[in-house]
């Protein structure tokens, strides 16, 4: 039942308004500067036009969404970090105190923060609860979750983007908090990007090389006990996904269902990213890269997903940190196209 409401959600994610398209490069084109030389802001003005239908849409409402989940495959010692971070760092989000909220209060973003399924009862006024179990099972051993949760999440996740898309809010980044979540994104990018368990799997938190060959040991348990079907994103996030990565992918698709520009944050976050275009290859067109996170893995993962990052400082946290500082960079593309003067307005010659 859910599940078939979730591919009729799909279903309605449309393809970019091509004439809003058309008009954004031609208007790009008129602009006091020789063709292309701004680059990859063009392209990000255009797109931005595609999806949302404006030529230089009002992006100023946007929203970080943060989302927690805890991961049973803690268990095999995969991170650096403990699992209590999890609901630690949540509480830190609700404060205020993270990098990501600081990230956000430069960007003019607003931050939500969701326990999608964090192993802590917890409560806060400001935190959204959309949690249907306490972490997943460890994916070494059995099913991270039922398809039923993977599908709640999806569908939760969905929900939350359109809401916020109802509420005004043009623009979103992609945030994930979860200790062990690069093991399960690294299963993720061997399954549905045909990546090898050694390409996959990176430091994470900032475990050493030995760990890491640990770490490869236990995504590929993972994969020879769950036999995730690559054909069926449902059951690959069930068995070797997470809470949060299975919301995260629901905000992209309900992103793009609403006509919103969903900037994709680093390694966590482009394997969401995966599973949501997996689900709807059509969706591909309203995501935007962010940064080249540092995680090994993400670079592979930027090209499976067709996404060229905009920016690399060296980056491993998450939480969103990535795309919020691109808000920066798609609010000059956007401004450009609202501010610039044409060759015909400034009385610029031209060939
Ligand atoms: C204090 C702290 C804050 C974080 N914020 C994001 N992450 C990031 O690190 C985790 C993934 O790495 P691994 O798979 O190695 O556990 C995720 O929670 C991710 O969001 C953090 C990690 C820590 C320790
Ligand atoms: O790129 C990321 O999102 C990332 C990398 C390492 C640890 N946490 C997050």
């Amino acid at each position: 039942m859910s599940e078939q409401k979730l591919m009729s959600l799909i279903a309605s994610i449309g393809e970019l308004d091509a004439a809003a398209m058309a008009a954004a490069e031609q208007h790009v084109n008129s602009l006091t500067k020789p063709p292309g030389s701004l680059g990859r802001l063009e392209g990000i003005a255009i797109q931005a036009a595609g999806i949302t239908g404006e030529l230089a849409a009002d992006v100023s409402k946007r929203a970080v969404i943060v989302m927690a989940g805890d991961h049973g495959v803690c268990e095999e010692g995969v991170s650096a970090f403990p699992a209590e971070v999890t609901p630690q760092m949540v509480m830190n989000f609700l404060a205020g105190g993270a990098a990501v909220n600081v990230l956000a209060r430069g960007a003019g973003a607003d931050v939500f923060c969701v326990d999608m399924g964090v192993n802590a009862d917890l409560e806060h006024a400001e935190l959204i609860t959309c949690k249907t179990r306490k972490g997943t099972a460890n994916m070494a051993r059995e099913a991270a979750m039922s398809r039923d949760d993977a599908t709640a999440a999806l569908l939760g996740g969905f929900d939350l983007a359109a809401r916020l898309a109802a509420d005004g809010y043009r623009m979103f980044a992609t945030g994930d908090m979860g200790i062990g979540n690069t093991t399960a994104s690294a299963a993720l990018c061997a399954v549905l990007g045909g990546m090898t368990a050694d390409e996959a799997v990176g430091l994470g938190t900032g475990i050493n090389e030995e760990r890491r060959l640990h770490k490869v040991e236990v995504v590929k348990r993972a994969l020879s006990c769950n036999r995730p079907d690559a054909a069926d994103p449902i059951d690959t996030l069930a068995k070797v996904g997470g809470l949060e990565i299975a919301g995260l992918a629901g905000v992209i698709l309900g992103a793009a269902a609403n006509r919103s520009i969903v900037v994709v944050d680093g390694f966590i976050s482009s394997a969401a990213a995966l599973v949501a275009v997996s689900l709807a290859p059509q969706a591909a067109a309203y995501m935007i890269g962010s940064h080249l996170s540092q995680e090994q893995g993400h670079a592979m993962l930027l090209r499976k997903l067709g996404l060229s990052p905009m920016i690399q400082l060296d980056m491993r946290l998450g939480e969103g940190t990535g795309a919020v500082l691109a808000f920066h960079f798609v609010d000059a593309a956007v401004a450009v196209m609202r501010e610039m003067a044409t060759f015909e307005s400034a009385g610029v010659s031209r060939e």
